[in-house]
């Protein structure tokens, strides 16, 4: 278990803090993550890694030289956010545009193609990128459904050689896309992680038994078999992979690969190095030539004991990039010339949103401060089932839907306060609540919450005092605008499926007469019972989805707690008129 920490909810931020203290020969921090500490050489592409913390040495111990320009670093088991995001890529663009690399996660994937707009738009050449290399997320007809583990590592390290041999944006781009075809992982897990703050570990495997397809969140595995011995461990993950050759490789005999054996946590260096010595002869007994092989902790799980192995299948050039010298804190290899002189590169965002705050009519600004009573009621009831959130989510997920939700409620709430202070009406005090949800929380939910909460604040405006009708809108729009982004439909076990009924209710009864506060309880009713009807439901979206049938029985966590927010939102209603 996660034994070390003060206040759960700091622990990602305050272990960012010790990390940039003492690697400061090579990193420095900046807004959102860390950056070189030399900066990017003026006219390199910056290669921009992220994702959430609880997995180092990735994400930030990957930032040097040979290696990434810069990583985004989100809280415990959830992306960083766009905002975090753009603004480590501002800071490591030094002019020749930038690549975001992440793993292939539901929240990784909206939050890096959002600040990948957001640069785009202020005039960064920018391009994303998500490894897919975990063969047990998903079959060989869907490799792009695959999740990101292990082999982020080969995969982000041929970018990045790419981008210091001095090659433009969209052939660093084709490098990358190549090594991630070329590279394939599979592991196994004997127990899973504690979250720091947490009394019990995300998932257990039963004594003697060991789970086959781990993810790196804790997510439990997608089999069960016997614990085996190390060759035994050794000989699974081999034959897994070999099985599973990528094209343009026919046989493992005469093949070049860079292999990476990965401690998830608890599995220490001799245990790996006793699994690799029969990973490396059976690998030489099918004629394959192991090239520079790494065996350590390079994507872990907290204290999750697992293994995984990963295979990239080197051609000429992705071998001289493997190959290639880096210098970063948890990776070194070969010798570098002399240290880059430092350069200037872009800035970074700073923290503070001094905007002034637009002009709002007094019924709007009126408004606002029932707003804010409802954000209030939202973070309480958060914060109240946070626990039971995190807990429905650790059954097929990664169990960090209450912290995620209740750090993003939580700076919503402190925004609005700040934004009513200033005088804000409605529209604005929800669109500052919205930027703080997905800035604080990220994670899948928190960019969805903060296109929830942004699309109300246009429904609702600062002019005039909102009507029914605007709010049936404005939640309307939310729930066209979460499908656009999320991709899900009713039916995917998700929030969707709540947020779909919540606004046709809600819109139906308003259109009808039927006063706001009743309209509501009418469309939180229908919500509830969507959240709760979840539970017969097969996950198709997000991290559940490869343990579909044990999700079974259990409701979707985002749809639950949307559910808990429409009912507490409805208590301020009804109080408030
Ligand atoms: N594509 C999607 N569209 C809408 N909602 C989604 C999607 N994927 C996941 N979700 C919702 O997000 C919830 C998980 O949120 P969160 O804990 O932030 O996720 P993660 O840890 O995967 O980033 C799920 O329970 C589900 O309701
Ligand atoms: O830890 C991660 C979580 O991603 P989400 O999709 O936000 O849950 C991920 O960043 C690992 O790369």
């Amino acid at each position: 278990m996660t034994r070390l920490f003060n206040d759960p909810a700091a622990f990602a931020d305050e272990a960012l803090e010790g990390f940039t203290a003492a690697h400061r020969r090579w990193v420095r921090s900046v807004t959102g993550g860390v950056v070189r500490a030399a900066g990017t050489p003026r006219g390199q592409v910056a290669v921009v890694i992220g994702g959430g913390s609880g997995h180092y040495p990735a994400f930030s111990g990957l930032v040097g030289r040979g290696l990434a320009h810069g990583a985004a670093v989100g809280n415990v088991f959830a992306s960083p956010s766009a905002r975090q995001i753009r603004s480590v890529a501002r800071a490591a663009h030094a002019g020749a545009g930038v690549l975001l690399m992440y793993g292939n996660y539901a929240g990784d994937v909206l939050h890096f193609g959002q600040a990948a707009e957001r640069l785009a738009g202020e005039g960064v050449d920018v391009r994303t990128f998500a490894v897919t290399d975990d063969i047990s997320s998903a079959g060989p007809a869907d490799t792009a459904q695959r999740r990101g583990i292990a082999g982020d590592l080969p995969v982000f390290k041929a970018a990045a050689a790419a981008a210091e041999e001095g090659l433009p944006l969209d052939e660093v781009l084709a490098v990358a896309a190549h090594a991630n075809a070329r590279t394939r992982s599979f592991g196994i897990a004997f127990s899973g992680c504690t979250l720091p703050g947490a009394g019990e570990p995300l998932f257990t495997v039963p004594e003697g038994r060991m789970a086959v397809g781990l993810g790196i969140h804790g997510e439990p595995g997608i089999g069960e078999e016997a614990v085996p011995t190390a060759d035994e461990a050794a000989r699974l993950l081999v034959g897994t992979l070999l099985k599973e050759l990528p094209d343009g490789v026919s046989t493992p005999e005469g093949a070049r690969a860079a292999v990476v054996l990965n401690g998830l946590g608890s599995v220490k260096y001799e245990e790996l190095f006793v699994v690799y010595r029969t990973v490396a002869a059976l690998l030489a007994e099918a004629g394959v030539e192991i090239v520079d092989p790494e065996v350590g902790e390079l994507v872990t799980s907290f204290d999750m004991a697992g293994v995984s192995l990963t295979l990239t299948w080197l051609d000429d050039r992705l071998e001289r990039l493997w190959r290639a010298p880096a210098d970063t804190p948890a990776h070194r290899k070969g010798a570098l010339g002399a240290d880059e002189t430092p350069t200037r590169t872009g800035a970074a965002d700073d923290d503070s949103d001094d905007t002034p705050v637009p002009a709002a009519s007094a019924a709007s600004r009126e408004a606002a401060a029932t707003v804010l009573t409802a954000l209030r009621a939202v973070a309480d009831t958060v914060d109240r089932h946070a626990e039971e959130l995190g807990r429905i989510d650790a059954v097929a997920g990664d169990g960090d839907h209450g912290i995620g939700m209740r750090r993003g409620s939580t700076a919503a709430r402190r925004a609005a306060a700040d934004a009513l202070a200033l005088g804000a009406g409605a529209g604005t005090l929800l669109t500052r609540a919205a930027d703080a949800w997905a800035d604080r929380a990220g994670g899948t939910s928190g960019a969805l919450w903060g296109t929830v909460l942004r699309a109300l604040g246009t429904a609702l405006g600062d002019d005039d005092a909102p009507t029914a009708a605007r709010v049936a809108a404005g939640v309307t729009e939310a729930s066209a605008g979460v499908r656009r982004l999320g991709g899900a439909e009713v039916g995917d076990k998700t929030m969707v499926d709540v947020l779909v009924p919540f606004a046709d209710t809600l819109a139906a009864a308003v259109t009808d007469g039927t006063p706001l506060t009743d309209a509501w309880d009418r469309a939180a009713h229908a919500a509830e019972t969507a959240a709760a009807a979840t539970a017969g439901l097969l996950p198709r979206k997000g991290r559940a989805r490869p343990h579909a049938e044990k999700s079974l029985g259990t409701p979707d966590a985002g749809a639950h707690s949307l559910a808990l927010i429409t009912r507490a939102v409805h208590a301020v209603l009804r109080n408030d008129h």
